[in-house]
């Protein structure tokens, strides 16, 4: 990847503990974060958490990704290893574009289905920032925090030694998009 611009490394004191957090600007103007132990083991913990600004700020329940995020961060801190924030809104469709698709899902859409209403495939991520990262750091092996396969393919040049699931309980509002991800994006749940 070119045009990359990498922050300093600083501390970053939270309700889970001490971080060193840095950030990396990709040639599109996105800025991504690693967030990581002092400490990183041999064969460190990852979690590459895709941007939702709904479900990580603002308390969304629609989605898992809240709840998600601070079980990774909680398991992070104790085991030691890196939490990459990756940027790509809305599996990459951008804010915007999500809230059209919620609108859509108001009407009975599911995830699936409502982003391709709106011209989009069922998931518009990339991972080339996420393998940059991940160089940057000389992490050559690790273990993934997804249920997701098709992450764990994405990063072709890493070696992925163990996959660690990150399930939360349902609730009524995200059921029925958890069923969605299960049935047709593939995802281990
Ligand atoms: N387009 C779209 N994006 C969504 C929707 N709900 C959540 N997202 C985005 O989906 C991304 C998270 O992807 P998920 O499919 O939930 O999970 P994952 O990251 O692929 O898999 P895990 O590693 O197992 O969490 C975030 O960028 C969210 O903003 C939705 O209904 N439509
Ligand atoms: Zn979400």
């Amino acid at each position: 990847m070119k045009n990359i611009e990498i922050s300093q490394i600083a501390a970053l004191p939270t309700k889970y503990g001490t971080f060193r957090i840095q950030a990396f600007k990709d040639g599109l103007g996105k800025e991504h974060l690693a967030l990581f132990t002092e400490s990183l083991p041999d064969t460190p913990i990852v979690r590459v958490h895709s941007e939702c600004l709904t479900g990580d700020a603002l308390g969304s329940v629609k989605c898992d990704c809240g709840e998600q995020l601070h079980f990774a961060l909680e398991l992070i801190a104790k085991e030691g290893g890196m939490l990459i924030y990756h940027r790509q809104e809305g599996r990459n469709i951008g804010l915007l574009n999500k809230v059209n698709a919620y609108a859509l899902q108001d009407k009975g859409y599911n995830t699936v289905e409502a982003n391709h209403q709106l011209g989009f495939s069922a998931d518009e991520r990339t991972y080339e920032i996420v393998e940059f990262i991940l160089n940057h750091f000389d992490i050559k092996k690790l273990k993934l925090l997804t249920n997701n396969p098709k992450k764990i393919e994405s990063l072709g040049s890493i070696e992925i030694v163990e996959r660690l699931p990150i399930q939360i309980i349902p609730n009524p509002y995200n059921k029925e998009y958890l069923k969605t991800k299960k049935e047709q994006l593939g995802h281990l749940l």
